[in-house]
């Protein structure tokens, strides 16, 4: 993308912008590349660098030249709230530059993948240098519980041995990712005052058959010469795969490793002291092999926290930083649905740096909610350039979704509407929140919810008489819905309570087996397309019944920007004057 072309100061290209003589211009992340005529009257490929310049949109808009806007999404911390919001608007050519992006990335990983024989590069930490406790671990509390005994028996062995008592010396924790598997990990071996190994078994898998293998040796003889101590290997899934599930090739290289660690485990006795902890959020795929009786028997399952859980992990992290008195916790805890205890902690981070960028020495609420719109949709792009056009359709989606939201009983109330870019990829938002956890979701409710996805779509077709590429993501994710609706929980009366599909990976909800003949999928099909209209055809009816109220409030997005709840609601409630 890179040409050459002559540097010019930004003064001298507002100047040429002016004068009308720049015909093309390309933003790129850090310099704005454009064609113009030069002093000779030529067309010239010019090169100045990227301002903060909010008007530089204006200027070009009121041009006829012709712009473009390189975006480089970056991965959006917490793509899965995808579900729960609802839907950003997200560019569809953002995506593949980001799926591109990812792609690449992992191709230039592997190709500069170090190559190392013999000694395995296990992590040794001795007891204190985990430095973690049970009191780092916020929630969780059958899961310390559970593990409680294999502190025990750490700190005194002999007491097991002498009644002659086995303990389970390999333990898997099973939870979806950030859920604090790790944590909770080196925590038991800080309590405990045990060293702790750790590797990950992705690091087990080489490019070279064999070396797997001996760093599973490797690793089981640095930790009996250490025993008592704790033996922690996270994604084991990635060497404990189901044979079955590798292909009728197979891999070598897996199935040697996974063997050398199954003799690894059976060879040595409980009685040394060595607890072996595992981590994995596939436990469907492992191979049958490590989940027979004595070997990975114990589960210690890890759930993502609920609105208290929530709080006291903010709680914890809270403790490491500088906060004022009036921080909201509960109330951060309240918007951050599926989060995980890794997003929480970073939510209090991004909160701290924010702080320390506004010259504060001590985070306060705002900053805990700019940290939360990062968490929640990415950064914001200040100079993403859009078209009026653009702009305006995603105003008029975004309010659609929240008029959509608020008609409707039984739905969450609309706690911020967004329309300015992010990062991520997606365009706008907006954000509903729920007073408790939703654990039984009603069928109302689960409609309700479609609807909304609707929304946004609905108020472009309604209003703008077009509709875009935006609602793409609403429409995987009400899709979703309607699918399970009708496959997993009976709420279709053509199929009553037959279970048509099962879930393989509950951390994974897509990953499904349908349990019925061709014939029974078609009617599926038709069955999630009749809600999907139903809700969609609901959606549009709102809107239509709220033309000049979406004229109004979609105006005054476009005009802030962003618009809080309860902004929203007054305006919405306002007695139209005249309409
Ligand atoms: N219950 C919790 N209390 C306090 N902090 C937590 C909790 N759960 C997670 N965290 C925070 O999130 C970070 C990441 O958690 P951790 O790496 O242990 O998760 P994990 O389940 O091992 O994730 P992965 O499956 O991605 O490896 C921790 O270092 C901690 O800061
Ligand atoms: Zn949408």
């Amino acid at each position: 993308m890179k040409s050459k072309g002559e540097e010019v100061d930004y003064k001298t290209f507002v100047a040429m912008i002016e004068e009308g003589s720049v015909e093309s211009v390309l933003v790129e992340d850090s310099r704005i590349e454009f064609t113009a005529l030069n002093d000779e009257g030529e067309e010239a490929v010019f090169i100045t660098g990227r301002m903060e310049d909010p008007a530089l949109t204006e200027r070009l808009l009121a041009t006829n030249a012709k712009f473009t806007q390189e975006i480089i999404p970056e991965e959006s911390p917490l793509l899965n709230f995808f579900l729960i919001w609802i839907l950003p608007m997200v560019l569809l050519y953002a995506l593949w530059n980001f799926m591109m992006r990812r792609l690449q990335g992992r191709v230039g990983g592997l190709g500069g993948s170090e190559m190392k024989f013999g000694k395995s590069n296990v992590m040794v930490y001795a007891a204190s240098e985990t430095g973690k406790t049970f009191a780092d671990v916020a929630g969780q509390d059958e899961a310390k519980e559970a593990l409680w005994e294999v502190i025990d028996f750490l700190h005194n062995p002999q007491k097991y041995r002498e009644i002659g008592a086995k303990m389970p010396k390999e333990i898997l924790l099973v939870g979806p990712p950030g859920t604090g598997k790790t944590l909770l990990a080196k925590a038991v071996a800080g309590e405990a005052k045990v060293p702790f190994f750790l590797i990950s078994g992705s690091e087990f898998m080489e490019m070279f058959v064999g070396v797997g293998a001996a760093r599973v040796r490797d690793l089981f003889n640095q930790a009996q010469a250490k025993a008592p101590c704790i033996v922690f290997i996270d994604e084991i899934d990635t060497i404990g795969k189901s044979r079955n599930l590798s292909g009728i090739t197979g891999n070598d290289e897996r199935d040697q490793t996974l063997n050398q660690l199954l003799n690894e485990m059976d060879g040595f006795s409980s009685e040394k002291g060595v607890v072996i902890l595992a981590a994995t959020n596939k436990p469907e795929v492992l191979d049958k092999a490590l989940l027979r009786p004595g070997r990975f028997d114990r589960r210690i399952p890890l759930e993502l926290p609920d609105i208290a859980g929530r709080e006291a992990i903010l709680r914890v992290h809270a403790k490491t930083v500088k906060m004022t008195e009036d921080v909201d916790l509960k109330g951060i805890a309240k918007y951050t649905p599926v989060s995980s205890g890794a997003d929480l902690a970073n939510l209090i981070n991004e909160g701290a740096l924010h702080a320390i960028k506004e010259g504060r020495s001590e985070i306060t609420q705002s900053d805990l909610e700019y940290a939360l719109e990062i968490i929640l949709a990415g950064y914001q792009r200040k100079n993403a350039i859009l078209s009026k056009e653009d702009k305006l359709a995603i105003a008029y989606h975004e309010i659609g979704h929240a008029i959509v939201a608020a008609k409707q009983t039984d739905s969450a109330p609309v706690n911020k509407i967004s329309i300015i870019p992010r990062t991520s990829g997606v365009l706008g938002y907006t954000m509903q929140s729920e007073e408790t956890d939703q654990i039984l979701m009603s069928r109302e409710k689960f409609l309700n919810k479609i609807v909304t996805y609707m929304g946004g779509r609905s108020a472009e077709e309604v209003i703008l008489n077009t509709v875009t590429s935006g609602a793409e993501n609403d429409i995987e994710a009400a899709t979703a819905i309607a699918r399970a609706m009708v496959t997993r929980y009976g709420m279709s009366e053509k199929f009553d309570m037959m279970a048509l599909e099962t879930i393989n990976n509950p951390y994974l909800g897509t990953d499904v087996t349908s349990l019925v003949s061709n014939e029974t999928s078609a009617k599926i099909d038709d069955e999630v397309l009749r809600i999907i209209t139903f809700a969609h055809e609901k959606a549009k009816e709102i809107i239509r019944e709220n033309v000049p109220k979406m004229h109004e409030l979609a105006n005054y997005l476009l005009e802030k920007e962003t618009m809080t709840g309860e902004e929203f609601m007054e305006m919405l409630e306002e007695k139209d004057d005249g309409g």
